[in-house]
């Protein structure tokens, strides 16, 4: 049976990147999907939008939704201080069982916690079953027509306070129509629009930040 793309990408990382060093991990993804396979990663470009939001709000909890290979939560983890801890929900175990490897060998792996499972399920459990009280930050990068019901259900779930920010990407490729329309016409969240380029493109992207207003 042949491997995956994402089991290239694992092995790769697992054969040149040097093990608990998230900047080589997070490099060396991005050498092979520049070069080699492109695949859905935020990416070294975006991926500074993203760092730059995370130093911005120092968050003690972090949600992300859409592990994927495992990039982001690496890129996100090495940025938490001591004690922080970042929540990734993946639904694909394909996907989940790659990603887990990916942040053990990045040494970030007492800072995340990989959740299996849709997340329209995870979320309602958050609170009960994995003691989060609100969400400092969630960078919602999962299935594009889940961005809007997912954030209505963070609300339902009193997961966000005055002041939670949400970084969504693929605003504009492949695009998430539905959530630019919800979250901009909605006076509790206040945003912004980074225009930037779809990961290993020339393409045009954008991430949208949403501030909860409370
Ligand atoms: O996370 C789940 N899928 C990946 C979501 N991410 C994307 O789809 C995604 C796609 C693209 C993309 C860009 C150009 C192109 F030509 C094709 C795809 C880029 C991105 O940056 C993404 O993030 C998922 C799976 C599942 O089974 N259930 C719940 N969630
Ligand atoms: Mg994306």
């Amino acid at each position: 049976m042949n491997q995956s793309k994402e089991r290239r990408i694992l092995n790769f990382v697992l054969q040149n990147a040097v093990r608990g060093d998230p900047c080589s991990v997070m490099e060396t993804i991005d050498k092979y999907c520049s070069e080699k396979e492109w695949a859905m990663n935020v990416g070294d470009v975006k991926g500074v939008i993203l760092d730059k939001t995370v130093e911005e709000i120092n968050p003690k909890v972090a949600l992300e939704l859409g592990t994927y290979c495992g990039y982001s939560a690496v890129r996100i983890a090495r940025l938490l201080k001591a004690g922080a801890r970042l929540l990734t929900v993946e639904f694909n175990p394909e996907f989940a069982a790659i990603a887990k490897q990916m942040i053990e060998f990045a040494g970030v792996q007492d800072k995340v916690k990989l959740l299996e499972g849709p997340s329209e399920v995870i979320i309602p459990q958050l609170k009960k079953k994995y003691e989060v009280d609100t969400l400092d930050f969630v960078f919602v990068d999962h299935w594009k027509d889940r961005y809007a019901p997912d954030t209505i259900l963070l609300q339902e779930c009193s997961l966000l306070r005055k002041g939670s920010v949400l970084l969504a990407d693929n605003i504009i490729f492949p695009g998430a129509p539905e959530f630019v329309k919800y979250i901009r016409n909605n006076p509790r969240f206040q945003c912004s629009t980074y225009l930037s380029h779809l990961e290993y493109m020339k393409v045009q992207d954008a991430m949208e930040k949403a501030v909860f207003l409370g």
